[in-house]
């Protein structure tokens, strides 16, 4: 019987537990638990609520206790960016403050005003994100130093949870990219730029790499769960776990498409070209060493926002039915507008944004919905032409991975726009990518290639071809 392992992903709306295994070439992926996330209001900021998502992860865990044949290791994979620090009793000393959090407003101006945006983007090849957390870390420095001065120990979300269950500290490396402060080059902390925004260095933790070994279980959790579980770290930059599962291993174009829609490319060097910078293209770690070349698009949280406004009396499925409903409603919005990360309401937003443009407002909720998926589907288009421009090649798929693959209309609308074929699936990309850098760790798989093609004949994949104007009319 082959080894199973469990896949703790995270994402900004909802977390599961996947419990993975080849069976058969095919890789056999089963939810054991499933919960909600979402941002609470603690002391002022918009935080995460740790204590409870890693009650989940336990939950999901104690699960497993009847199964005959039990998983021999556990990973987990969150969002980007987010933190904690530990003091020197290894006590948290900080809430999980979200990237979603206004503390970081002007930051990303001041740090750029002591370290050139030319400077930063040479040596990190990183996006400006307002949310990074070289902006949190410099917000922090400013509002509450002496949290800063108290602080041994910096982990990122993933790596918090990943302490929890070892009590082993580690910063793992494509999620460590994302804080802006890793150099593309030597893949390490930078210390030159660290010291120059008098962050404490030391806080930073040997990083550590997709499929090593971090330990096991810890004493008391063995206990109480009755068996032993060895943490593999995956990718722990959840978005890093989507991309390894992309299904394709021909030079193509995905589009991670959950609460954010990240879309890109993979590449062997990071690309910190000008145009890059100025088109705002990320060079994010990748596992072994690749670089996850893509640009942050806005994404379903839109959506979800909408959703939460209407009380959630529509399901997803329902609004995109809702959507299909007004095909003439064809108000677009710049989806990247600041304004729409974290507005107070966002369909008075996107209504708001109609009305400064001189465009129909929508009102109805199919409206909105249509209105959101247009303009996200507008944004992809305007991001795969900077891709072709800049890596001086045309595409011809684009997959599209994550929970927002089951969007079909979303779907036909980037097939409709790009005139190239999509390709979607697996919903679960990266629980499925986390179970992959497991399996391969336990020697149950060998290379990127061959997981992706494993992955090819294991999950169910749609095709989306560009409608003629005679099917629309038949639509
Ligand atoms: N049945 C569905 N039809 C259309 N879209 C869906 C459906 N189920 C989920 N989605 C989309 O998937 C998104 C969640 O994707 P997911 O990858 O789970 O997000 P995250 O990892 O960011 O929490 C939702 O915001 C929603 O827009
Ligand atoms: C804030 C980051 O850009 C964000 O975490 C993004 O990198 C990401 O991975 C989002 O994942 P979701 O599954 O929450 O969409
Ligand atoms: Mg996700």
């Amino acid at each position: 019987m082959n080894q199973s392992c469990l896949a703790v992903d995270i994402g900004a709306s909802s977390g599961r537990v996947m419990l993975g295994q080849l069976a058969n070439d095919q890789l056999q992926l089963d939810e054991i638990h499933r919960f909600n996330n979402k941002m609470v209001e603690k002391k002022g900021h918009f935080c995460w609520d740790i204590d409870t998502l890693f009650l989940e992860v336990k939950a999901g865990l104690k699960k497993c206790r009847e199964f005959e044949n039990k998983p021999v290791s556990i990973g987990i994979d969150t969002w980007a960016v987010d933190f904690v620090l530990l003091d020197e009793n290894d006590q948290l000393i900080t809430d999980a403050v979200a990237y979603r959090d206004p503390r970081t407003d002007g930051m990303m101006e001041e740090v750029t005003e002591i370290i050139k945006k030319e400077r930063l983007y040479l040596d990190t090849g990183i996006q400006f994100q307002k949310f990074n957390t070289i902006y949190q870390l410099y917000a922090l420095k400013k509002q509450q130093p002496e949290l800063l001065e108290k602080a041994k120990t910096f982990l990122m979300i993933p790596d918090y949870f990943h302490f929890l269950l070892t009590g082993k500290k580690a910063n793992e490396y494509t999620n460590a990219t994302t804080t802006q402060l890793v150099n593309a080059f030597t893949k390490k902390w930078d210390k030159e730029l660290i010291d120059a925004l008098g962050l404490p260095f030391d806080i930073f933790q040997p990083i550590i790499l997709p499929k090593e070994k971090l330990g096991s279980l810890k004493e008391e959790l063995v206990e109480e769960l009755g068996f032993s579980l060895d943490v593999y770290v995956p990718a722990t930059h959840d978005t890093g776990s989507a991309v390894l599962a992309v299904p394709e291993n021909n030079e193509t174009i995905y589009i991670s498409s959950g609460t954010w829609s990240l879309i890109g490319i993979e590449n062997s060097f990071p690309i910190c070209i000008t145009k890059a910078l100025d088109y705002n293209f990320t060079n994010e770690g990748g596992v072994d060493y690749r670089f996850r070349f893509l640009k942050n698009i806005m994404g379903l949280w839109m959506i979800q926002e909408v959703k939460r406004l209407y009380d959630d009396a529509y399901s997803f499925a329902k609004l995109v039915q809702l959507s299909k409903q007004h095909s003439s409603f064809t108000s677009i919005v710049n989806v990247d507008d600041q304004r729409f990360l974290k507005p107070d309401d966002m369909i008075k937003e996107i209504q708001a944004y109609c009305k400064e443009t001189n465009q129909q407002v929508p009102h109805e909720p199919g409206e909105v919905a249509k209105c959101v998926f247009d303009s996200l589907a507008e944004s992809y288009q305007k991001a795969i032409v900077e891709i072709e421009e800049m890596i001086e090649k045309e595409y011809e798929t684009i997959h599209v991975i994550g929970g927002g693959s089951q969007n079909e209309q979303l779907n036909q609308l980037i097939a409709d726009k790009t005139k190239k074929i999509v390709c979607a699936g697996p919903v679960e990309a990266t629980a499925i990518g986390n179970v992959v850098a497991q399996l391969m760790a336990l020697r149950e798989l060998n290379e990127i290639a061959d997981a992706r093609k494993v992955i090819a004949n294991s999950f169910e994949l749609k095709r989306y071809h560009a409608m003629t104007s005679v099917e629309e009319g038949m639509e």
